[in-house]
């Protein structure tokens, strides 16, 4: 009997790797930029268009997002009474969570606000509630005028643009990526922004950090979750 009337055997069993995700093979997307300064310059133009489209949105209706942004925020927090907030004051047409944080403030929670000390640092949280003075930061984003640094439990990050897998597009300093990797203890990041700013994928690199959940005015998306709309 030659080797041609024995049944057909293999050295080792079949591999079938190349017909699974290539994500779960730990390889790259194929059809992911892998050119890092191309990412880049396609993030530089997305925030730019992203912010653009934001502001061109009518100051009331950003207002009334802003409002249903708030309300869900809310649920998501649940019990605030000990907790430390870190809220932003709104610039560039951001969801104004202002009033949030005087409704968390009254709720018993110590609230904060982001703290740029210099480019290419971590961020500081310096206590703050409504009414407390301000005084001009770095870009002249108002900051506490009183030095109280925290540490907060909850980060409420706003975004210029987001992904189903919740990570951020941010204004290009680094500085929440930076924070969140630098905090003794990773706080709860709850992204924020409008459903407008939804891009395919913001094609994470290797220091992004993706946020727990990102609450937009229509609902609340979780990393690689369905959309829910969060009715009352
Ligand atoms: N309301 C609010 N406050 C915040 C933040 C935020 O996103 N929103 N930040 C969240 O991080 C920090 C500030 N981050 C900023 C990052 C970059 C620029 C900025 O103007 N960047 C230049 C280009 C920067 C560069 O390429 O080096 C620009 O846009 O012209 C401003 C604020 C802290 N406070
Ligand atoms: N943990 C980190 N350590 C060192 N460099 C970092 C870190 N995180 C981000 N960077 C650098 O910061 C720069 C900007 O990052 P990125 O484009 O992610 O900013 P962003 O999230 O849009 O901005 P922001 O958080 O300020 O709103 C990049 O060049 C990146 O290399």
């Amino acid at each position: 009997m030659d080797d041609d009337d024995k049944p057909a055997s293999l050295a080792s069993p079949a591999c079938f790797l190349h017909e699974v995700d290539p994500a779960y093979a730990g390889l790259p997307d194929p059809d992911a930029p892998r050119d890092w300064p191309q990412v880049n310059r396609w993030r530089k133009a997305e925030r730019d268009r992203l912010i653009a489209a934001r502001l061109a949105v009518p100051a009331e209706t950003r207002a009334a997002f802003g409002a249903s942004i708030a309300e869900q925020v809310l649920a998501e927090i649940g019990a605030a009474a000990g907790l430390v907030v870190s809220g932003y004051w709104p610039f560039r047409g951001e969801p104004d969570l202002r009033p949030l944080l005087q409704n968390l403030a009254g709720s018993g929670a110590r609230t904060a606000l982001p703290v740029v000390i210099a480019k290419g640092q971590p961020l500081e949280f310096h206590a703050w509630r409504p009414g407390d003075p301000l005084e001009r930061g770095v870009w002249n984003i108002p900051i506490p005028a009183a030095h109280a640094p925290v540490i907060p439990d909850i980060v409420l990050a706003p975004v210029v643009g987001y992904d189903p897998a919740c990570y951020r597009l941010g204004y290009g300093g680094g500085f929440f990526d930076r924070t969140l990797a630098a905090l003794p203890r990773r706080p709860r990041v709850i992204g924020v922004g409008y459903s407008g700013a939804r891009c395919a994928t913001i094609h994470p690199q290797p220091h992004d950090i993706a946020m727990d959940v990102i609450v937009t005015e229509n609902g609340v998306v979780r990393p690689y979750a369905s959309t829910t709309r969060v009715l009352t």
